[in-house]
C-alpha cells in the first residue's frame, strides 16, 4: 500500500467536545497560523498542507485562494482528475446505462424500492362520507330528537338509514355518516336531556364530516414513478387499495476489500490496523438504494482481485484501497488486464482524488474507492451514489445549498467535501476531516461542497445530506 502521512489533525487536540465543530472564525487569516496554533484541523491536501507547515504558502494566499498559475500542478508531479460536477454526471449516465428491472411484489417486500409507475388511486379517499369525530350526527337544525338504537353508528358497521330533519344518532369517527346528516357535533360539545340533544356551541353546515374524495378521487395520480418507497407510501397505497406495488428492483453491488494490513477484529497492532471499510460501505450502499451481495476481503493479491472482479455478477463491484500507484495498488492493471473502460480516473476533489469508475461490461460497473477512509467516502458520494440513484430508479433532486458559518480554506484547484454540522440555519465546518479520519463525518450531518478557492461565511454551499434514515434496517434515505 502507499504510504501516505498528510492527516495532521489528532495530535494537540485543543478539546472542543466530541464533534469538534471548528470554531468561529472572525477573520480571515493564513491557514499555516491554524496549523500552528491548532494542528487538529484539515490537513488534507499533502503538499498544499506541508507548505503551509513549513510556513512557504505565498502571503497572497490566506483564506479563499485564486486557482493556481498553470503549470505549478505540473511542477508537483500531479495529475489533475475529472472536475467533481462532471464526475457525478458521469457516474450518473453510467447508472442509466442498464435496463431498470422491475418486479411486482407484496407492499412490505417493495420498501426501500422505487416506484415503477406512478401510484394511482384505485378509490375515492376516503371512500364514503365519514365522521372525523366520536359525537353525534345531526340533521337540520336543533335540538334534535336522539334516535335510540344500538351503541349508534360505528366504523366498519352496515349502512345506515336516512337520518331525518331534527334528529340525532350516536355515531363514532370512522363510522358513515348517515344520508340526511348535515353535521356531526363531537360529544364534548353537546349534551342530552330528555331524549333530546342541545349543542353547546354554534353547529356549522358539515363540520367534522370528512366527505367522500376529499383527499383523492379514483384515478388520481397521487405518487410519481420513481418515488422512494418509504413506510408512508407504503401506508398510502394501502388506503389507496394497493395489495402488490410494481418497483424498481435494487442493482446488486459486490464490495470487494483490499489490503493485507487489515484486521477484523481486536486492536491495532504491529502495523495492522482494523479494516473500518468493511463494516461501513455495505450499509452506506443499502442506504442508497443497492442490495449487497456481500462484502470480501481480498488482500492485495492481484490474481485474487482479478477473479473477483471478472467472475462478479454484481451490477456494481466496489473496491476499497489500491486505488493509487503504489506497489500493491493493483486496480488499474486489473481493469486494463479485465478491458475495462475507465470512464472516470481520478476526480478533482479532496478527499479522494484517485477514485475511479470503469465499464466492466454493457450495465456493469466498478467504482474504485481510495483507501483512506473519508476518502472512500467521498468516492461513494461523488460515484457510487449517482450511478445507484440512476440505476435503481431515483429521480435526482435538486442540490441542497445552506449557509456556511464559518470559514472553510479551499484548495487551490479542487472541490473539497468537508464535513458539517447544522447549528440553526447555518452550517458549520467539523475538525478531524483528514482523508484517513472518521471522526468528523460520524458526527456529521452533511458533506459541504466547498468550491475550489473556499468558503466564507455567509457563502451558500451545497450540502451532500447524510440524514440517517430511522429505520435499523437503513435501507432507504
Ligand atoms: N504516489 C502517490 N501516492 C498516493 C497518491 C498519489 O496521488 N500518488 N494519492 C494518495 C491519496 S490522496 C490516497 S486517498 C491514497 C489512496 O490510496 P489507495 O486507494 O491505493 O489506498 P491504499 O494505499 O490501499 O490505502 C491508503 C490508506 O488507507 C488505509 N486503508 C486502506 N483500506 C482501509 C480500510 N479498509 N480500513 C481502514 N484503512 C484502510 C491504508 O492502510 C492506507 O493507510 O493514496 C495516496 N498515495
Ligand atoms: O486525499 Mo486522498 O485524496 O486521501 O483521497
Amino acid at each position: 500500500m502507499t504510504a501516505q502521512d498528510h492527516d495532521l489533525g489528532a495530535s494537540g487536540a485543543t478539546g472542543q467536545g466530541g464533534t469538534g465543530e471548528s470554531a468561529p472564525c472572525p477573520v480571515s487569516h493564513d491557514r499555516s497560523d491554524d496549523r500552528a496554533s491548532a494542528p487538529m484541523v484539515e490537513g488534507d491536501d499533502g503538499m498544499e498542507d506541508a507548505l503551509a507547515l513549513v510556513g512557504r504558502r505565498s502571503p497572497t494566499s490566506p483564506g479563499r485562494q485564486e486557482p493556481s498559475a498553470p503549470g505549478r500542478d505540473a511542477l508537483r508531479g500531479r495529475r489533475r482528475g475529472m472536475p467533481w460536477d462532471e464526475a457525478r454526471a458521469v457516474a450518473s449516465r453510467a447508472g442509466r446505462a442498464g435496463v431498470l428491472r422491475t418486479q411486482r411484489d407484496p407492499l412490505a417486500a417493495s420498501l426501500g424500492r422505487v416506484l415503477a409507475t406512478p401510484l394511482t388511486a384505485f378509490v375515492d379517499l376516503p371512500s364514503f362520507d365519514t365522521s372525523a369525530m366520536d359525537g353525534w350526527a345531526v340533521a337540520g337544525p336543533g335540538p334534535w330528537t336522539v334516535m335510540s338504537g344500538d351503541g349508534g353508528l360505528l366504523a366498519g358497521r352496515e349502512e345506515a338509514g336516512t337520518l331525518a330533519d331534527g334528529t340525532a344518532v350516536r355515531i363514532a369517527t370512522g363510522a358513515r355518516v348517515p344520508p340526511g346528516a348535515t353535521a356531526v357535533i363531537r360529544s364534548e360539545h353537546a349534551r342530552t336531556d330528555s331524549g333530546h340533544l342541545h349543542a353547546q356551541r354554534r353547529v356549522l353546515h358539515g363540520q367534522d364530516i370528512r366527505p367522500r374524495g376529499q383527499e383523492c378521487r379514483s384515478g388520481d395520480r397521487l405518487l410519481a414513478e420513481g418515488t422512494l418507497v418509504t413506510p408512508a407510501v407504503l401506508g398510502l397505497a394501502a388506503a389507496a387499495g394497493y395489495d402488490e406495488l410494481l418497483t424498481v428492483l435494487r442493482p446488486t453491488v459486490e464490495v470487494l476489500v483490499l489490503g493485507d494490513e487489515l484486521l477484523t477484529e481486536g486492536l491495532p497492532h504491529d502495523g495492522l490496523i482494523r479494516d473500518a471499510l468493511g463494516p461501513m460501505i455495505a450499509p452506506w450502499l443499502r442506504a442508497l438504494g443497492a442490495d449487497v451481495t456481500g462484502t470480501r476481503r481480498v488482500g492485495d493479491d492481484a490474481d485474487a482481485l482479478q477473479r473477483a472482479v471478472t467472475e462478479s455478477a454484481a451490477d456494481l463491484v466496489i473496491t476499497t484501497g489500491g486505488t493509487a500507484a503504489g506497489p500493491v495498488d493493483h486496480v488499474h492493471p486489473v481493469l486494463r488486464k479485465a478491458g475495462a473502460e475507465l470512464l472516470v480516473d481520478g476526480v478533482a476533489v479532496r478527499p479522494g482524488h484517485p477514485m475511479l469508475l470503469a465499464r466492466l461490461a454493457p450495465g456493469r460497473h466498478l467504482v474504485g474507492l481510495p483507501g483512506n477512509p473519508l476518502a472512500a467516502v467521498s468516492g461513494l458520494l461523488t460515484l457510487a451514489e449517482p450511478l445507484l440513484r440512476r440505476r435503481s430508479g431515483q429521480a435526482t433532486p435538486a442540490p441542497y445549498r445552506a449557509s456556511l458559518r464559518d470559514e472553510i480554506h479551499g484548495h487551490p484547484q479542487d472541490t473539497r467535501l468537508v464535513p458539517v454540522v447544522y447549528r440553526g440555519d447555518k452550517v458549520v465546518p467539523l475538525h478531524y476531516r483528514g482523508p484517513a479520519m472518521l471522526r468528523g463525518i460520524a458526527a456529521a450531518h452533511g458533506l459541504a461542497v466547498v468550491p475550489p478557492g473556499g468558503g466564507r461565511p455567509g457563502d451558500e454551499l451545497e450540502i451532500l445530506d447524510l440524514t440517517w434514515p430511522p429505520s435499523s434496517e437503513g435501507c432507504f434515505t
